[in-house]
């Protein structure tokens, strides 16, 4: 192995793994990465990114353009050329079961390991069941040609979707699961510049790195619905959610972030991670993690159909129109993989209503997983005729928008501010009535259908 200047395959170039191989090659490193799906590789290849993420596109540009990073779909091209492998592909919920999917992880395993040409590095950033790199250690050793070493470490990656370039360049942290001197000196030598810049770095076994990712993300849904929950009962009490979560979080112990309470969290990443980490957890005869990730889900699922429930109830009848401001999981992102403001839009649809779904950048990806909702291209056409609108991601120019201009578009000037974005008292004054999470109602009352106590 070239352990001045290691050459890097990054296998799985879906929103982690391109990140990665782009960033890596920022870092100076000459990168290859390598997916099966065709058109991903041809996009990368071409130097565009195949999801949208601030920042990537210009680096896929510079570095495919020098050549320091390429694109194949031949995991054979990896093996024979590089010294270390990321392995980033997708560990997503099994159809079956609440447990990951591992298929795509192994098959990357199996294909890498039997053509290996060299000694290597095969560095996990996946997010895995605990005891994952363990069994791959175990496969490779039976299946790598004679005379040829893989070693294995866990690198997880904490990267959040629409911050995936900063956050690689500038982690908050790196863990290095490894078993051996040399594996941590390689990863040492890769990320020798954020290292320098003083991010911590943390050392330790494969099973505590592999389960430090998927209790990160434990946690952090933990923290949403718990702040739901707060919601709820804020709802019932006439209290503020937003000042409480505030109050919380001037206490250093809790932390403001991860407090704002809404429809709850989605993604590719979150949800199936938490049922993943409770499956896992029951396997091993571990009983507390399962109790306790249920009902963080359960109350994941009751945020999304608690505004779900009320925009229905605040329907003036069958065939209403409703504007639904988002579809994407968080914004900044196009993507919609359980999306909680795609899964509340196609309830009320399912409902009767005619929804008319805006969203700046994931209407082409939401298009392919809910066909039957009407996509439009302006926030204008959204809202012109409404009687309900529901804002379900947090796009800037939702909360930037004039609410006397929207007044004047909408049929009825009823909102349900699902991520206590706006500025409610401000919408109020504009003539509106805003429904938000856990906050008192500001304006006059909805022309319910069912009598509103609060009126
Ligand atoms: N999306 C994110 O922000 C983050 C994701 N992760 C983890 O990273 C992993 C990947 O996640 P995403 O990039 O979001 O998924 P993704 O679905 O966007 O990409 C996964 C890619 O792996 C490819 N793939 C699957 N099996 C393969 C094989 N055998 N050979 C070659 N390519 C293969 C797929 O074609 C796909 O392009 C997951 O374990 C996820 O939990 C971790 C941190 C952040
Ligand atoms: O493993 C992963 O893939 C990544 O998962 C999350 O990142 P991401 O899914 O990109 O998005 P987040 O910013 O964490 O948001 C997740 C969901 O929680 C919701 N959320 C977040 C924060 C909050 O206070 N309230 C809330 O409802 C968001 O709207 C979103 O739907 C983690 O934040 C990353 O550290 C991790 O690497």
């Amino acid at each position: 192995m070239n352990l001045t200047t290691p050459t890097i395959s990054v296998i799985g170039t879906g929103y982690l793994g391109a990140t990665h191989a782009a960033c890596l090659a920022e870092l100076g490193f000459r990168v290859v990465g390598v997916d099966r799906d065709r058109d991903k590789i041809a996009r990368l290849a071409a130097g565009e990114a195949p999801f949208s993420e601030p920042g990537l596109d210009d680096l896929l540009r510079r570095h495919t353009a020098s050549g320091r990073l390429r694109f194949t779909t031949a995991i054979r091209v990896a093996a024979e050329h590089a010294d270390v492998h990321f392995l980033c592909v997708g560990t997503p919920q099994s159809a079956a079961g609440p447990e990951a999917d591992l298929a795509g992880l192994w098959a990357a395993v199996r294909d890498l390991g039997r053509h290996l040409t060299r000694d290597c590095l095969v560095v996990g950033k996946s997010t895995v069941p605990v005891g994952t790199a363990a069994a791959m250690a175990a496969e490779l050793g039976r299946i790598v040609p004679p005379r040829i070493s893989a070693n294995v470490a866990w690198n997880p990656e904490f990267l959040r979707e629409g911050h995936g370039v900063q956050d690689t360049l500038h982690p908050d942290r790196l863990v290095f699961g490894v078993d051996s001197p040399s594996a941590e000196l390689t990863l040492r030598l890769l990320y020798e510049r954020p290292i320098a810049a003083g991010v911590p770095v943390h050392v330790t076994d494969l099973a505590t790195a592999e389960l430090a990712k998927s209790a990160a993300n434990g946690f952090l849904a933990t923290k949403v619905s718990f702040v739901n929950a707060m919601a709820e009962i804020s709802e019932r009490a006439g209290a503020d959610v937003v000042a409480l979560a505030d109050i919380l979080g001037d206490d250093p112990r809790i932390g403001r972030s991860f407090l704002d309470a809404g429809i709850g969290f989605g993604g590719g990443c979150l949800p199936k991670d938490i049922r993943a980490l409770a499956a896992r957890a029951a396997a091993l005869g571990a009983s507390s993690a399962p109790a306790l990730l249920h009902a963080v889900d359960e109350a994941n699922a009751r945020a999304r159909s608690r505004v779900a429930d009320l925009a229905l109830e605040l329907c003036p009848g069958a065939g209403a129109r409703v504007a639904v401001l988002g579809a994407a999981f968080k914004p900044r992102s196009d993507d919609v993989r359980d999306s909680p403001a795609l899964d509340i839009a196609r309830r009320v649809h399912r409902a009767g209503a005619e929804v008319r779904v805006y969203d700046p950048e994931a209407s082409l990806n939401a298009r392919a997983v809910a066909p039957e909702l009407t996509y439009v291209a302006s926030l204008e056409t959204a809202l012109r005729g409404a009687e309900l609108v529901l804002h379900l991601t947090e796009w800037p120019e939702f909360a930037a928008m004039d609410p006397r201009w929207a007044a004047r578009l909408v049929r009825w000037p009823v909102i349900i501010d699902g991520r206590n974005r706006i500025d409610s008292g401000r919408w109020a004054a504009a003539g509106w009535t805003v429904h938000s999470v856990g906050r008192p109602r500001r304006g006059a009352p909805a022309r319910a259908l069912v009598a509103d106590p609060a009126g």
